[in-house]
């Protein structure tokens, strides 16, 4: 019988390395492509057919966060995800509050995950499991080292060059039989051996056999601001794929739903505007709390409504400091997390820009695109029109620009609606 699989993800961890004055959130709750760090490692895990359970374990103060990342997390997530166990003050202490909790599930393997390191791919995961499943002790994602390393106690002291032959970089997953870690877990902190920054360092310590598994230079662990602003990049080009690869085909949604947007920017001093993510030059710019991408604002707005969720204003409120220059994919992405959730898919997308100037047909090509990547659906599916309004109004006057957007959502049928006239 094929053994079954926990996946425990530490994220009580303060992120003291990423010291932000101007955002204090712990790493693993910090956005990327729109939603917070955890809900991207979360996924990651839980899409995995082979893993059946998923606890996190998290700080007592971040209780709060913890249920936003949740919420915004894939319904697959949920219905794997256990309730939440307090983490240490270390690392290690934390690991083994969530080996104690899933003690009791009775899984045979665990694979023990950073939150911070939200690019975990199921390549990664299956190559792990199947060193398990031929009865290794221990299982370490790991990547070799492409530099040269060198050692100094000092930076004015000599250099000595270390030979990097045979030496990896550990990742997680690190993963073990449920027991036997919880085992050495216990035995480290009966005898007060405190000091492991890893689990399979810890395993090695109470005598188990490590096996190294090829890992992946995508999975790397977010440590500092700079790795922060690499993640967010990576996210967005993932979500299309991850997306993807746990939603259902649009044939299977017959509960189709359709929302309108409209929004308004007026034109400020400036060389460029952004629509639907693309700068195209102008001589002036559009004025906005935000980005002023005055199409996604649109699109948002209809993606929202065909799920009746409210409006952009309400989930992103413009007297909110963090919305200040945001990029506006961020607000469609997380419109579509929401459909996501719904178990639903964006279907298509029609806009219209009302414009005197910029003239939009050289560019309709670009922000058709760009819109379809954003949307994460093929450009087939994307529609983008421009009319002028004969010099009549504010557009006439170019004093802004004006975008109407249609958004067809495709959800699951719902046999236990109550209609009103059922
Ligand atoms: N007491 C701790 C410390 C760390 N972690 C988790 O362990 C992972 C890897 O640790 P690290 O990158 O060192 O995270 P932090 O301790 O948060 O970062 P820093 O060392 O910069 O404070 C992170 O997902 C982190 O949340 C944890 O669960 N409990
Ligand atoms: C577990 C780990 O991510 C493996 O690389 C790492 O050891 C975490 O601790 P660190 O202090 O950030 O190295």
């Amino acid at each position: 019988m094929e053994k079954t699989a926990a996946a425990l993800v530490v994220a009580a961890g303060r992120g003291a390395r990423l010291a932000d004055p101007e955002n204090t959130q712990p790493k693993q709750y910090r956005h990327i492509a729109g939603r917070p760090v955890l809900s991207h490692t979360l996924d990651a895990l839980a899409r995995h057919p082979r893993i059946s359970v998923v606890l996190t374990v998290i700080h007592p103060d971040d209780v709060a966060l913890y249920e936003a990342a949740v919420e915004v997390s894939a319904p697959e997530t949920s219905a794997k995800l256990q309730p939440f166990a307090y983490g240490g003050k270390t690392r290690q202490q934390s690991v083994l509050e969530g080996l104690k909790t899933l003690g009791e599930t009775g899984c045979d393997f665990v694979l023990i995950h950073d939150a911070a390191r939200p690019f975990v791919s199921p390549v990664v995961v299956d190559a792990i499991l199947s060193s398990l499943d031929d009865g290794a002790d221990g299982v370490l994602a790991a990547v070799p080292i492409a530099d040269t390393l060198k050692k100094t106690v000092a930076p004015d002291t000599p250099l000595e060059t270390i030979d990097r032959n045979g030496i990896w970089a550990a990742q997680t997953p690190q993963a073990f039989p449920l027991e036997k870690i919880l085992t050495a877990h216990l035995k480290a902190a009966e005898e007060e051996k405190t000091e492991f920054t890893d689990d399979t360092s810890l395993a090695e310590w109470a005598g188990e056999t490590v096996l190294l598994s090829e890992g992946d230079p995508q999975n790397f662990k977010i440590t500092t601001a700079r790795d922060l602003k690499r993640a967010d990049r990576q996210a967005r080009q993932y979500s299309m794929a991850i997306r993807t690869s746990s939603i259902r085909p649009l044939s299977e949604l017959q509960d189709v739903r359709t929302g309108i947007g409209y929004d308004v920017h007026a034109f400020d001093k400036g060389d460029a505007v952004i629509l639907a993510g693309a700068s195209i030059p102008h001589t002036r710019k559009l004025k906005g709390h935000s980005d002023a991408d005055v199409v996604l604002h649109a699109v948002t707005d209809a993606t929202l409504g065909a799920i009746g969720e409210g409006d952009i204003g309400s989930h992103f409120p413009p007297s909110d400091p963090q919305w200040k220059g945001a990029s506006s994919d961020i607000f469609q992405r997380d419109a579509l997390c929401r459909v996501n959730k719904l178990g639903g898919r964006l279907a298509h997308v029609d806009v219209t820009i009302v414009c005197e100037e910029p003239k939009i047909g050289p560019y309709r090509s670009e922000i058709r695109e760009s819109l379809a990547r954003i949307c994460d659906i093929p450009v087939s599916r994307v529609s983008v029109k421009a009319t002028t309004s004969e010099k009549l109004g504010f557009t006439g006057r170019r004093e802004g620009i004006a975008a109407l957007a249609s958004v067809t959502v495709r959800l699951p049928f719902d046999e236990n609606e109550q209609h009103q006239d059922d």
